[in-house]
């Protein structure tokens, strides 16, 4: 894998397609294990998640469904302090396990804002499963059920995640260079 440059800036290769697709299959493996005959309901978070979300749901083998949501606190590599519901639920989550699907948690923001209102909602359970974890960034706590890769402080691009809009695309993950 080559460094890219996404608009003005260049990044370096962190987390390969296939280190990506083992761990998340891994986490799969585990969910269906710990939720079999549970019928969880999934809600992915847009717009970071989606990838993620999707190829997790792949190798989900017990009964579940899926629903987004959309929530955007970022503009560029910043956060803007202010956690927006872009895009609400559209399903009752009163009794069910609700698994959250996040492609990040940073600073914790997001999460620590948005769980307590699905908690009023009185699901059977509540789990998060993340694609990455910045620990030295966080410091909203947020329990984090699932994770798939633990990161340094540093801005990532790929897989889900953007700069600006661009580099959701990518299948792999890349790292601000320094
Ligand atoms: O832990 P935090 O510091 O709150 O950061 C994590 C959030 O930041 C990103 O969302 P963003 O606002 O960039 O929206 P996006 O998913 O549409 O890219 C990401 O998808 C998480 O939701
Ligand atoms: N693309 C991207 N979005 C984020 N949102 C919170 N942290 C990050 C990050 O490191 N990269």
């Amino acid at each position: 894998m080559q460094e890219i440059k996404v608009h003005d800036k260049l990044f370096v290769p962190w987390l390969t397609e296939q280190t990506i697709t083992d761990r998340v299959k891994d986490i799969a493996a585990d969910i269906n294990n710990a939720y079999a005959g549970k019928k969880p309901l999934f809600i992915g978070i847009l717009n970071g998640a989606f990838m993620f979300a999707s190829d997790l749901l792949k190798h989900i083998t017990i009964e579940a469904e899926i629903s987004f949501i959309k929530l955007a606190s970022y503009k560029g590599m910043k956060s803007s302090g202010q956690v927006v519901t872009a895009i609400g639920l559209d399903v009752d989550i009163t009794d069910r396990h609700v698994i959250i699907v996040e492609d990040i948690i940073d600073t914790g923001k997001t999460l620590h804002q948005f769980l307590p209102q699905l908690h009023n909602q009185r699901p059977a359970s509540l789990k998060t499963a993340v694609l990455l974890h910045k620990p030295e960034a966080t410091i909203h706590p947020v329990d984090i059920d699932y994770c798939c890769f633990s990161i340094p402080n540093k801005f990532v691009v790929g897989y889900g995640l953007d700069y600006n809009g661009l580099g959701r695309n990518l299948p792999a993950i890349y790292q601000l260079k320094d």
